[in-house]
């Protein structure tokens, strides 16, 4: 059951077996849904470890809080997968000086972005002067400078759910690539969809992603095969066409900032800042526009697929939805749409995102980490060059971080925003021992946590608060007229991202009839027609 490196005669971590020389290659290129197999291994070779470690007898494995961690071979390359919070704090928190790599990605970071996603770079200083820049335009300071784009963009996001529900995924995905597009680039927001600003870069990011989820192409475990010229490699010509577009549109957009700020204008956004502001001068003009470009790339996907299951589960928890409201009305009124300045007056509802982003992160492995140098825990070894996958969540087994009942409870399966209530209903962070300051673990670890949180809470609270200020969400009609059946557990697995069906229907009722008049105004007093 254990492999064993001859090398250093270190014990390698226990793992599924694997064929010779390839290992858990096809297991890993064949599972249609990779994060499910992951997440179904973390369970049976996690608590292998556990018994290996303690001695402990196996039904005492899932009670036991260390542990959980498993090695893969996948062509040669490995790789360990985490489904237990002590390990992840002690590798990539407590040892984040060498487990801040991150894999080497041939086909979305060589040869997709040219190493010009900071997100897929290794920990160098390159990646450091990106971070630094990245830091500094998106901390809780800053990000409070785009919260006016973020309220009127949840102002239009209600609007078009009032006059065409049916469209809902349409609605959520352009509000929050429009409200990104305003925050980066300082542009207006984007009413239609299929704006040609948004189709173009939201394909892009889309395909870039994908080719970042672990076992996407066979390149990666066959590295020589991206010496092969492209005129044989459909795979790669794609991706050569991928970076040609993504840079036509990302140094289109910051030159267009550029022109509006050299004749005056005074544009509050990322990219002004990258401009203006002489702490970036180190960064070329290419890493600068390459860098808006990462951040929405980043942010886009993420907080608009977090939205749909944030519908999912309101049309699933109908109690849970009129607590929130109720506090939304006795704090807010009905004389006015909710706005980011009402943030600390809503604990209820500031739980409920941090339990959505435990019950269904967006990311179920995050971003994988790599080690950069050998190492050894817990007598097992970890060689240089180990991908890290983490798995952050998967409900139907006690693994996965956001869904260990050590620190979640018995109830870790259930939507319950409770958890993170104390008695007199402020704020209270379960799991925060484990999580740092979030609660969850769903912006990930370490020196490589994502920078753009403070951005994706104060998108998902004001669409959030928005929503549930101006209507009642339930499942909508099947066939027959009855109330359709949405299941929690029937999820898209994207590549890095996930989402629930896009079949599933829903019905947003307005709560009161003024609700309509105050949107129309506000909309109308920002210089919107209201149609
Ligand atoms: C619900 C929304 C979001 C979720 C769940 C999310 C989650 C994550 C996760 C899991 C990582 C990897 C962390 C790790 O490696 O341990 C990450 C990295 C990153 N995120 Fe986010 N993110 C969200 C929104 C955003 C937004 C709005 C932005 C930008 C405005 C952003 C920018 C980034 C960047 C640039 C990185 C790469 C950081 C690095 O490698 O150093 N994210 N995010």
């Amino acid at each position: 059951r254990l492999l064993v490196n001859h090398s250093n005669t270190k014990i390698l971590p226990p793992g599924p077996p694997g064929l010779p020389f390839i290992g858990n290659l096809l297991q890993v290129l064949g599972a249609k849904q990779r994060w499910r197999t992951f997440m179904s291994w973390t369970h049976k070779y996690g608590e292998f470890i556990l018994m290996d470690l303690f001695q402990t007898k196996k039904e005492n494995a899932d009670t036991c809080s260390i542990g959980a961690f498993f090695f893969l071979n996948i062509g040669g390359k490995p790789a360990i997968v985490i489904g237990n919070h002590k390990v992840a704090i002690d590798l990539l928190e407590k040892r984040g000086n060498i487990y801040s790599d991150r894999p080497t990605n041939i086909v979305a970071h060589e040869i997709m972005t040219r190493g010009l996603v900071y997100g897929f770079a290794p920990h160098d200083n390159s990646w450091r002067r990106l971070r630094r820049a990245s830091h500094e335009v998106l901390n809780n300071q800053a990000a409070k400078g785009y919260h006016k784009f973020q309220n009127l963009e949840a102002a239009l996001l209600v609007k078009d759910l009032l006059k065409t529900p049916e469209l809902y995924i349409r609605h959520l995905h352009r509000a929050t690539t429009s409200s990104l597009l305003s925050v980066l680039y300082g542009l207006p927001p984007c009413p239609d969809p299929f704006d040609p600003t948004l189709v173009p870069i939201n394909e892009v990011m889309h395909t870039v992603l994908a080719a970042a989820a672990p076992g996407q192409y066979l390149v990666e475990y066959i590295p020589f095969m991206k010496y092969l010229p492209s005129q044989l490699c459909r795979w790669k010509r794609h991706a050569e066409n991928v970076f040609s577009t993504a840079d036509n549109i990302f140094i289109t957009l910051y030159k267009q900032v550029q022109k509006r700020l050299e004749s005056g204008a005074v544009i509050p956004s990322v990219t002004s800042s990258l401009i203006q502001n002489p702490v970036h001068k180190d960064l070329t003009m290419q890493e600068r526009a390459w860098l808006a470009g990462t951040l929405y790339g980043a942010g886009s996907e993420t907080t608009s697929k977090q939205m749909l299951w944030f519908i999912l589960s309101m049309a699933l928890n109908p109690n849970i939805q009129a607590r929130a409201q109720s506090q939304i009305d006795n704090i807010v009124g009905r004389e006015r749409l909710p706005n980011l300045d009402d943030f600390d007056k809503l604990p209820y509802v500031r739980a409920l995102i941090k339990e959505l982003l435990r019950w269904r992160g967006v990311g179920p492995f995050g971003i994988p980490h790599a080690v950069s140098e050998n190492d050894i825990y817990e007598g097992y070894s970890i060689p240089k060059g180990t991908d890290i996958i983490v798995n952050i969540w998967w409900g139907s087994f006690t693994s996965g971080l956001n869904h260990d009942q050590n620190v979640y409870g018995s109830d870790a399966a259930t939507f319950r925003p409770e958890r993170y209530l104390s008695e007199n209903g402020q704020l209270n962070l379960t799991g925060s021992q484990e999580t740092k300051d979030e609660g969850h673990s769903t912006f990930g670890f370490g020196r490589r946590v994502c920078v753009g949180r403070h951005v994706a809470i104060s998108s998902l609270f004001i669409q959030i608060t928005c929503i549930l200020w101006c209507f009642n969400i339930t499942p909508g009609d099947d066939e027959n007229g009855k109330p359709m059946f949405i299941d929690e557990n029937q999820i898209i697995d994207d590549g890095l991202t996930i989402r629930p069906l896009p079949s599933n229907r829903y019905k947003f009722t307005p709560r009161f009839p003024e609700m309509e008049e105050i949107l129309r105004n506000a909309l109308e007093l920002n210089g919107f027609d209201y149609r």
